[in-house]
Parts: C-alpha cells; sequence; structure tokens
C-alpha cells in the first residue's frame, strides 16, 4: 500500500500539461487557464487622473481667502486645458489632471460662486491625484502562463484592453459510475436499490474545477456493461474518473475490465482513510482514476488525490492549494493504521488557530457529513490526535477549486 504523499505525488506526475492553445474572448474566460504569460501593454492609469469631484490648482497659487477663477469644467473623458496661472479647473472623479495643475481640492473643501471657487482648506500637494502607470506599468508582467482567470485577473486584462487571451482547451472529463443496486435519481428504486449519488456529486467537483464534463455513464457489474461504457468514456475524453468496484469484492471488476483492454494498472491501495481502494490506470493513452464507491471516500478522495492531477491535466500552475494548521476540538481520541482525513468544520478567531471540530459520524457511507464540511483534519498515521492536537487542515474551498 502506498504512502498518501507519495500518491498524491504520484498521481499529479502520471500525467501532463496540454500542448495546445486556444483563444478565448474575455468574457467567457471565466475559469480559464492562461496558456501564455501576459504583459501590460499600457501604463494604468494612462493618464494623471482625480481620484475626486473637485479643482484642480497649482498648489503654489493658494492664497488664502482669495478665490480662483474657474477656467474650464472638464469631466471624465473630456481634455483638460492647460492650466492658467491663478486659476482653477473643475473637474470630477477620473477627469485627466490639467498640465500644470498639481493637486485635487475635494469640492466639500470649497465654495463656488461667481465662476470662482473659494479654497476653505488646502490639502497637502499632489492630494487625490491618481498618477500614470502608478497602478500597473507599461511592460509588467500580468499573468503567468498556469493562472486560471476568475474575476480579479478578468478585470486587470479589461483594464488593458484585452478583447481575447490564449487559453489552454478545457479539459474533457467523463464519469462512470458502476453497480447494479444503484438507480437514476427520479427513476422508480426498488426496496433494495439506492440512488446514484456518486455520479451528480463527481460531475459537479469536476466542474467546480472549471473542467467540461462531457459525460456521465452508468454500467452494471458485468464485464460488458463496462467494456461498453470505457468505449464511449475513453473515445470522448481527456480522462476517466470510475466509481466503485475497485476493492476485492466478486463484483469489484472495473480494473479487470481496463486489463482487459490492455490497459495498465499504475496505481492500486493508498494509506488513507476513507479511499484505501483507489486506483490508478491509464488505457489508450487516457489515464483513468478509479474511485471507491462509498460516497464520502469517492469525495475525499477527489479532493486530496484527483484535483491534483486534474489541475495539472488543466495546465495550471496552482497544482497543490495551500493547506493551514488547526486545534482538533474532540471527546475522543483518533489513531489509525492508515492517515485519516476527518470531515470538520473549522471555526477562525482573530488570534488563535482554526478549532476543528470533526462531523459525528466519520463512516465513508454517511454523505450528510459533506455539505456540513468547511474541509478536512489530517490525522497523521504516526502520532495520532486528540483534544487540543494541532494538525493539517485542508480548506474545501480552496482544495475543490
Ligand atoms: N473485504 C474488504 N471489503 C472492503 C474493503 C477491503 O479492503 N476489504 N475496502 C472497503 C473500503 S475502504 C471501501 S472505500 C469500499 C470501496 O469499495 P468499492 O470501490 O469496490 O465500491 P463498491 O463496493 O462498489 O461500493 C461501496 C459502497 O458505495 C456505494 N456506492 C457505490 N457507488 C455509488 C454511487 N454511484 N452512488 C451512491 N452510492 C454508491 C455502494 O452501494 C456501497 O455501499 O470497499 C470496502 N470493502
Ligand atoms: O475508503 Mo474506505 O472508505 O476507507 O471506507
Amino acid at each position: 500500500m502506498l504512502d498518501f504523499d507519495q500518491a498524491q505525488a504520484q498521481l499529479a506526475a502520471a500525467v501532463t500539461p496540454p500542448n495546445i492553445t486556444e483563444t478565448c474572448a474575455l468574457h467567457e474566460a471565466e475559469g480559464r487557464v492562461l496558456a501564455q504569460t501576459l504583459f501590460a501593454t499600457l501604463d494604468l492609469p494612462p493618464a494623471d487622473n482625480s481620484a475626486m469631484d473637485g479643482y484642480a490648482v497649482r498648489h503654489a497659487d493658494y492664497t488664502s481667502g482669495k478665490a480662483l477663477p474657474v477656467q474650464q469644467r472638464c469631466f471624465a473623458g473630456d481634455m483638460p486645458q492647460p492650466l492658467l496661472p491663478g486659476q482653477a479647473i473643475r473637474l470630477f472623479t477620473g477627469s485627466l489632471i490639467p498640465e500644470g495643475a498639481d493637486t485635487v481640492v475635494m469640492q466639500e473643501d470649497t465654495t463656488e460662486a461667481d465662476d470662482a471657487v473659494l479654497i476653505n482648506s488646502l490639502p497637502q500637494l499632489g492630494a487625490h491625484v491618481r498618477y500614470r502607470g502608478e497602478d500597473v506599468a507599461a511592460g509588467a508582467q500580468l499573468f503567468a502562463k498556469g493562472t486560471v482567470l476568475r474575476a480579479a485577473q478578468i478585470a486587470v486584462l479589461a483594464s488593458q484592453g484585452y478583447a481575447e487571451v490564449p487559453v489552454y482547451p478545457r479539459l474533457r472529463v467523463g464519469v462512470l459510475t458502476t453497480g447494479d443496486e444503484l438507480v437514476t435519481p427520479g427513476a422508480p428504486r426498488g426496496e433494495s436499490q439506492i440512488y446514484n449519488s456518486n455520479g451528480p456529486m463527481l460531475a459537479a467537483l469536476a466542474r467546480g474545477l472549471g473542467t467540461q464534463v462531457v459525460r456521465v455513464e452508468h454500467a452494471m457489474d458485468t464485464a460488458e456493461s463496462l467494456a461498453a461504457a470505457f468505449d464511449t468514456l475513453l473515445g470522448d475524453c481527456d480522462v476517466v474518473l470510475t466509481v466503485g468496484g475497485v476493492s476485492v469484492g466478486e463484483k469489484d471488476l472495473v480494473k479487470p475490465a481496463i486489463e482487459a483492454r490492455g490497459g495498465q494498472l499504475d496505481l492500486w491501495r493508498v494509506r488513507m482513510k476513507p479511499g484505501k481502494p483507489v486506483a490508478l490506470a491509464h488505457a489508450e493513452g487516457k489515464p483513468i482514476v478509479c474511485l471507491p464507491g462509498n460516497p464520502v471516500s469517492a469525495y475525499v478522495v477527489f479532493a486530496m488525490l484527483v484535483t491534483p492531477l486534474l489541475r495539472t491535466m488543466q495546465g495550471r500552475s496552482d497544482i497543490l492549494p495551500p493547506t493551514l494548521h488547526g486545534r482538533l476540538v474532540t471527546e475522543r481520541a483518533f489513531k489509525e493504521t492508515r492517515e485519516e482525513f476527518l470531515r470538520v468544520q473549522a471555526e477562525f478567531d482573530a488570534e488563535n488557530l482554526p478549532l476543528l471540530r470533526p462531523y459525528a459520524q466519520q463512516g465513508s457511507g454517511v454523505i450528510s457529513s459533506l455539505p456540513w464540511a468547511t474541509g478536512l483534519a489530517r490525522i497523521p498515521v504516526a502520532t495520532g490526535a486528540e483534544q487540543g492536537s494541532v494538525v493539517r487542515y485542508y480548506d474545501l474551498s480552496h482544495w475543490l477549486a
């Protein structure tokens, strides 16, 4: 059985980033991955401009009690005139600073009458001026290849005039659920059957990472049904996630089905709880990750082992999200022969380590623990953990993104 950290590294290293680049309109680029490093095409802001509604003045022209004639009303988008000595130009937030002006006086600190403005309180030299290039300098690196484009990155790229961006193709993911006991939600359910929750769950998890889930298939526990599903999935997808049927039972037929079509098993069983029977294989040049059927096991394996593999295939640079540390709040001690991942809720305060409270039922079939948990607490196999132990915390908002 493979050590957890080795397995995590092995899955990410088993695949490669894409070698194809395509162009995507910026307004559709949310969640896409940059395929080239991008640089600033212009200074931002492109010209000195006002941070306030007010008046542009030359600081040295101020004399207490003496109104300055208003030379021009210059709105955002207008070109200002050069400021004449001893005058003021009325301007607004975003108006360009006139040549010769060095300071903006907020309108609240002025009184305007008869086309002249009286300054009641003079700010410091240079006040309320946003200088050309103070935000971004032309030529500076904006984002490195491998960056996921979210609203913040899209804002910067739009401000730089990018209408389209070079991105990697969206990763095409296929999901295969297996098991004779499963029925599709909405279909009639026999007494011995359960609804298939792993299919919709894995599809949503994969989409949450920004991949395209092109197929969600179900196979019965027969070699024929599995072979037909693999035909479809390996034909249409870049990577296949199977779930169930990878343990040691008599109907655990997924691994044999992969081997029957000439595929190879690269890894089977990891020293982790839940998730032990996870397998990595490849067939027809495509990676296949076989997740254990228990819903919690599938969820935890997806977060901890599958996401680094998918991020690598997406061409992302953030393969392993950061982990935090937290303090366990528990009435019982945990000690296993496998690295254990508990579903916990984290509570943050300003000064201390986060407090991590485990869900009462940690069984790998307890689906209700999934929406409840904010993250996973890792209990080291070497030491175990108890009330007050400081353990590693995997925040799911990072690990599932
Ligand atoms: N004798 C042993 N038995 C088991 C071992 C073992 O080492 N020796 N490992 C256990 C562990 S750990 C896990 S995890 C499970 C994983 O087994 P499989 O991956 O073969 O999964 P299944 O047997 O097909 O299903 C397990 C469980 O999950 C339910 N399931 C499966 N698919 C779905 C789905 N799409 N939606 C909802 N629920 C699903 C299934 O009904 C079973 O209850 O094996 C242990 N056994
Ligand atoms: O992975 Mo299994 O869930 O350890 O129960």
